[in-house]
């Protein structure tokens, strides 16, 4: 009989251990869940306030150990916010299609269209349009191209049918068009697009010319957004879906395990019944036979009760195993979906802070490495100098040489730039012929050697235009920046420094203390 106690005692143990693996399988796939949160959580910050958060309620949840029946009303929610986003997304797009499309019909309404533009704005409005949706950054663009838009056509009506213009009309509005599409930042095929309409306005001789070239970047706009819609609301369509479907898999494993759950206890009961009747009857047996018979009948009961539960919990076994593996390749297919999506978006962040022409970072990096080496600068209070540089009589070089020149001539000079400042000082496009740099652990006295190196350096660059030797020269005007100053306050002050460059006979270097 003791061995058959033995036995008894060493199939409880088994089932001890095996629960324990059945128990390691769940928080297997509960760390899996957690870490796909997390990488989610990253890609999602910022879209949506409220996503945020309930993703971070999500991971703590995960974190602290809940069970999958817990879980679901959180997946329920997080579903149902991912949808609301998408619907967001659709109604903010929306309104800002109505925005364009009003100004646009506006536009149609006006009187002195040409037939070729008013067919071309037609197309725009009803066709193209109708497919694009526009990120919100794009807004002010497109309302600044509608002004131009809208101050070609006065021109036009003061000149009457007569559309030749003199360049003094056309300058500022070529200029106007000209900085606008600098701040647009497009990848591939529609930068190149862009690329050629800038050198479209700068050889406008008309005002057509120009009406045409601002419907164009309109259409380039449009496009660029429509692309950028569909690939947003294509990774949160897919996200949904895998997020359904996964939803799904723990729902159903869920209910699974518990119907086996449930069994499994059952059998615990029975087993426990047994062994209380068994040790009752054991007490209560007067001979050695009917005790013999007894504890037999009893044994063979708890044994087939120990196989089935054998059975249940092998069942249970598989059934979480292969929920598990079902669950790593839906998690696998949404992290790849998410890693896409990841660098899709850093490169357009890059792109967004990268100048076109000259590739230097632009304003909106200079703005923001400002902030940080301001940050930086009241907390450790070491030297920061803020340098503003700007070309020389630029104007002159596309009066004389084309846009084309003065354009690659901006190239040379960032080029330039870039390669004789060190490699922790960081330069940007300001804007047009203009340049700003920042210069940590400098301090005013020290930049005078390196600032006069940069302006003799670009002196000497070797530029030559239809055969002619130009020497491009640029005024420079510095400050350091001190413990009251905001970004503008600093920034006010170099360019004032500079000014006085300028009015001081170029080519010189100013510091403002
Ligand atoms: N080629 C080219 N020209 C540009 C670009 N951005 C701005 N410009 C031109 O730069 C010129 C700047 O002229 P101004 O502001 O009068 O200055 P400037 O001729 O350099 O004269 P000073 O600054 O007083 O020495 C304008 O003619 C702009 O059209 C660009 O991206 N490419």
């Amino acid at each position: 009989m003791s061995e058959q106690l033995d036995a008894l005692r060493k199939k409880l143990n088994s089932a001890v251990s095996q629960r324990q693996t059945i128990e390691n399988t769940r928080q297997e796939q509960v760390r899996t869940l957690a870490q796909f949160i997390a990488k989610l959580s990253l890609v999602c910050k910022g879209m949506d306030i409220e996503l945020d958060n309930r993703l971070a309620a999500f991971r703590k949840s995960l974190h602290k150990g809940a069970n999958y029946q817990d879980l679901l009303p959180v997946i329920d929610e997080l579903t149902d916010l991912l949808s609301r986003h998408e619907a967001n997304l659709e109604a903010r797009f929306r309104a800002l299609h109505q925005g364009v499309q009003a100004a646009g019909v506006n536009l149609q309404k006006r009187k002195g269209i040409p037939a070729e533009l008013r067919r071309t704005l037609r197309h725009l409005l009803n066709t193209e349009l109708v497919d694009a949706q526009t990120a919100v950054d794009f807004l002010p663009i497109l309302e600044r191209l509608v002004t131009i838009y809208d101050q070609v056509m006065a021109s036009r009506s003061q000149q009457g049918d007569d559309d030749t213009s003199d360049n003094t009309q056309l300058q500022p509005l070529i200029d106007e068009l000209n900085a606008l599409s600098s701040e647009i930042s497009l990848e591939g095929e529609l930068a190149e697009h862009l690329r050629q309409l800038k050198s479209q306005i700068n050889a406008a001789s008309t005002i057509d010319n120009l009406l045409n070239a601002s419907v164009e970047i309109m259409r380039v706009i449009v496009l660029s957004l429509s692309k950028e819609r569909q690939s947003a609301q294509h990774f949160l369509a897919a996200l949904n879906h895998n997020l359904s479907e996964l939803q799904q898999a723990i729902a159903k494993t869920s209910d699974r395990s518990k119907q086996l759950d449930s069994k499994i206890s059952a059998v615990y009961r029975q087993i426990d019944e047994n062994i209380n009747h068994l040790s009752e009857q054991t007490a209560q047996a007067t001979d050695i036979q009917t005790l013999k018979e007894t504890v037999e009948s009893k044994l063979s009961a708890l044994t087939e009760q120990l196989l089935s539960k054998e059975k249940l919990e092998a069942q249970q076994r598989d059934t979480l195993s292969q929920a598990l593996h079902s669950m790593q390749s839906q998690v696998e297919a949404l992290e790849q979906q998410v890693a896409q999506y990841e660098t899709k978006l850093e490169r357009q962040r890059l792109v967004s802070l990268q100048d076109g022409l000259t590739k230097l970072p632009n304003r909106i990096a200079f703005d923001e490495r400002m902030d940080l080496e301001l940050k930086h600068f009241k907390r450790h209070q070491t030297p920061l100098c803020l340098v503003v540089i700007d070309v020389d009589h630029f104007k002159s070089i596309n009066d004389s040489y084309g846009h084309s020149a003065g354009d690659k001539t901006l190239q040379v000079l960032a080029t330039a730039m870039k390669k004789s400042i060190r490699s922790t000082d960081f330069i940007a496009r300001f804007g047009g012929e203009e340049f700003v740099m920042l210069m940590p652990n400098v301090s005013i006295d020290n930049v005078v050697r390196p600032l006069e190196k940069l302006r003799h350096t670009i002196r000497s660059i070797p530029f030559k235009f239809k055969n002619e030797q130009v020497q491009i020269t640029v005024s420079i005007g510095v400050t350091q920046i001190n413990a009251d100053d905001s970004a503008l306050s600093a920034f006010d002050r170099a360019d004032k420094a500079l000014y006085e460059a300028k009015n001081a006979g170029r080519d010189r270097l100013i510091l403002s203390s």
